[in-house]
């Protein structure tokens, strides 16, 4: 006899209902009779007993109830959801299933609203985690910064080496905000020392929502996947109206020239997408101009 049959048993039912709670109620038929005895238990004493129709009890048995789910028979698990949630957990790998990184990646994007509400006007830099300290870009990195800074709006960056350092360092020694939403990578060191406002994310796409949410403005540096990956997700949200248009600022004429040669070229003569708006995506060389292009409706 299961856990739920003995329970019903000592409600003097004959087809009686386990709840996935393990607690036991009568059958359909003294539905109506099981609630006014809820409502006042010295009247269940009492009450004349209502007859039950055997005719709609299952020849299976007791019904357990899992939510919406009903289980009959062998399908009534032998255990129950109160007594699983008190018992101690031999086994972890729970922590590691679907159902838990939900959670955590609510948890995720909790934090990053939390942290990011009150930040006011923010432009973000992206480019290159590779792009050594004695490189042009990241010079012209850390100036638009240092200028973004200087308008009183915000400077985010993905919090980690080569041009985001160059960015960060630039808005936090020009006394501005400077952020990092960095990415849990392993064998990476964390955000880097120039971030007064950081964050360490998980989940790639939260921390791109971020991204997405809190910049008016975007200047991308020439970058690899990370830096595509960025800029074309920005592109794609814009272009479905996901997201309110903004200025995306190309450093680098040189290095990005040929990619968008090719989108304007091939990519469009498929018909694979409409012409770049020219007011959308603007192609720089010149840091001051790129700083002036993306602050512009700020
Ligand atoms: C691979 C290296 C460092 C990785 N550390 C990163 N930390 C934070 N953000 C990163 C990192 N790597 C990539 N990103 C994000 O993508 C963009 C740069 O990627 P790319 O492939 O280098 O173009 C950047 O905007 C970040 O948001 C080397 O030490």
């Amino acid at each position: 006899m299961t856990d739920a049959a003995a329970g019903d048993e000592a409600a003097g039912s004959v087809a009686g209902t386990a709840t996935a709670d393990g607690t036991d109620t009568q059958g359909d038929a003294s539905a109506a009779a099981d609630a006014s005895d809820a409502a006042d238990a010295s009247n269940a004493v009492t009450a004349p007993v209502e007859p039950v129709d055997l005719e709609d009890a299952s020849p299976l048995g007791d019904t357990y109830h899992r939510g919406p789910v009903i289980l009959r028979g062998q399908m009534i698990p032998k255990d129950n959801t109160t007594a699983n949630l008190l018992k101690p957990d031999a086994d972890t790998d729970w922590l590691h299933m679907d159902p838990w990184r939900v959670l955590r990646i609510q948890s995720e994007f909790v934090d990053g609203f939390g942290a990011l509400a009150e930040l006011g006007p923010a432009v973000a830099i992206f480019g290159s985690a590779r792009t050594p300290r004695t490189d042009p870009v990241y010079k012209a990195a850390r100036r638009m910064g240092s200028q973004i800074a200087k308008r009183n709006i915000a400077v985010i960056t993905g919090g980690g080496p080569g041009v985001m350092e160059a960015a960060n360092r630039g808005a936090a020694l020009a006394g501005g905000k400077s952020v990092g939403l960095g990415i849990e990578l392993p064998h990476e060191q964390g955000l880097n020392q120039w971030v007064n406002l950081g964050m360490s994310f998980r989940y790639f796409f939260v921390r791109k929502t971020m991204f997405v949410k809190y910049a008016s403005g975007v200047i991308v540096c020439p970058g690899g996947f990370g830096t595509l990956d960025e800029m074309f997700e920005l592109l794609t949200l814009v272009q479905t109206h996901k997201v309110a248009n903004m200025p995306v600022v190309l450093y680098g004429e040189e290095y990005w020239q040929g990619l968008f040669d090719w989108l304007n070229g091939p990519v469009s003569d498929h018909g694979m997408i409409s012409a770049i708006d020219p007011h959308l995506v603007t192609l720089t060389d010149d840091p001051d101009e790129a700083v002036k292009l993306v602050t512009k409706g700020l």
